[in-house]
């Protein structure tokens, strides 16, 4: 029997190369047992000992972002072509620039049920001196605006974002940057996490809204961090607000989670939607994220367990 290949009765053997802080988060015990229950053995992958001594592997998953890592599994898959690898590191890499990650749904044209799914106006920012505040008028981009590191390579740095209230917040922030529209969305993000056909969207915190009267009190540039982890509770009120939005139509978070499947070429992936206050059928898409925290959602041990089965019986059978 050749590698990759299961016999009836047989397990699969499924590695994964994540950094410690994801294993802890990601591999818990409740998820090792579903799959256990299911057929496959989850098992580390060490990134410092040759993968060809650690065979054999039915798939790997993987989120390193060393070039050493993506050099020893292009090396290795070559070798061991059965072995099925998610997702290619060249993919992966266009989620790691806020600009890239974002064309994708510009190509997507997604229109359903009188609503539209597109991105916030932006630009990129690379050099302060040849950053002029002509330039954004011209865009059409007003005040507030968000800074947001141009990578996006799991570094906390890339999570430092600001939003800019007026010119002088322009010299907040460190470049290369994308400047792009604020859009007032009632203080909810949805995230639509994605792992192969499989599709859950759920809801979370988010920035609340700067009314007129918040943009003329507050000057310059106000920095914050990973907000959609912060409890309903932890920012300024709104708490019905939040129990009360009503989520997207499911056939448009399915629709865009498909297209941007086929898009990317990625199967592991979520993707923050906001809603315009102003316009409720306008959906913007503002980040998209390879391999998030699937372990905060409900039930995702049959969500990952069920993903890898069908890849492992359709790319195996
Ligand atoms: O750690 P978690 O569970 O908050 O997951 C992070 C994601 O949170 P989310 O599932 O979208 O709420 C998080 O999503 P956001 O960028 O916060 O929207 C990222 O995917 C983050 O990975 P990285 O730092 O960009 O490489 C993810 O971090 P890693 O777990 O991959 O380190
Ligand atoms: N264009 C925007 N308009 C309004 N709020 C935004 C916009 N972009 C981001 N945000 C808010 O900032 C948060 C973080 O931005 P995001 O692009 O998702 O960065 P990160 O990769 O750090 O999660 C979002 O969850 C949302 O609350
Ligand atoms: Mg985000
Ligand atoms: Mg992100």
């Amino acid at each position: 029997m050749y590698e990759g290949e299961v016999a009836a009765g047989e397990r699969y053997r499924v590695g994964y190369a994540l950094q410690p802080k994801k294993v802890e988060t990601f591999i818990q015990p409740s998820l090792l047992h579903h799959a256990k229950q299911h057929a496959i053995d989850l098992v580390q992958i060490d990134p410092s000992t040759p993968l060809h001594q650690q065979v054999p592997f039915h798939c790997i998953i993987h989120k390193l972002h060393t070039q050493h890592w993506n050099k020893h599994l292009k090396e290795f898959s070559s070798q061991h072509p059965n072995t099925i690898i998610i997702d290619p590191p060249e993919l992966i890499n266009r989620l790691h620039n806020r600009v890239s990650m974002l064309d994708a749904v510009t190509h997507l044209q997604i229109s359903l049920q009188n609503a539209t799914v597109s991105v916030p106006l932006q630009v990129v920012v690379d050099q302060p001196e040849s950053f002029h505040f002509d330039k954004i008028e011209e865009l059409g981009l007003v005040f507030p605006m968000i800074a947001k590191p141009l990578a996006a390579d799991g570094t906390s740095d890339s999570h430092q974002l600001c939003l800019v209230l007026n010119r002088e917040g322009l010299n907040s922030f460190t470049v290369p940057t994308v400047l792009q529209e604020f859009v007032n969305h009632g203080g909810v993000v949805f995230k639509i996490y994605v792992a192969g056909q499989h599709v859950i969207c759920v809801k979370r915190k988010s920035l609340n809204d700067i009314t007129e009267e918040k943009l003329r009190t507050l000057k310059g540039a106000l920095p914050f961090s990973q907000v959609s982890n912060m409890s309903v509770g932890d920012k300024d009120g709104c708490c019905g607000v939040f129990e009360n939005a009503e989520m997207p139509p499911q056939s448009l978070v399915e629709e865009l989670a498909r297209g941007l499947r086929e898009a990317l070429g990625l199967n592991l992936f979520n993707v923050d939607l906001i809603r315009d206050g102003q316009d409720r059928g306008r959906y913007l898409v503002i980040d998209i994220n390879y391999f998030p925290g699937y372990a905060k959602l409900p039930s995702y041990e049959p969500f990952i367990t069920n993903f890898l089965l069908d890849l492992l019986r359709t790319k195996i059978a």
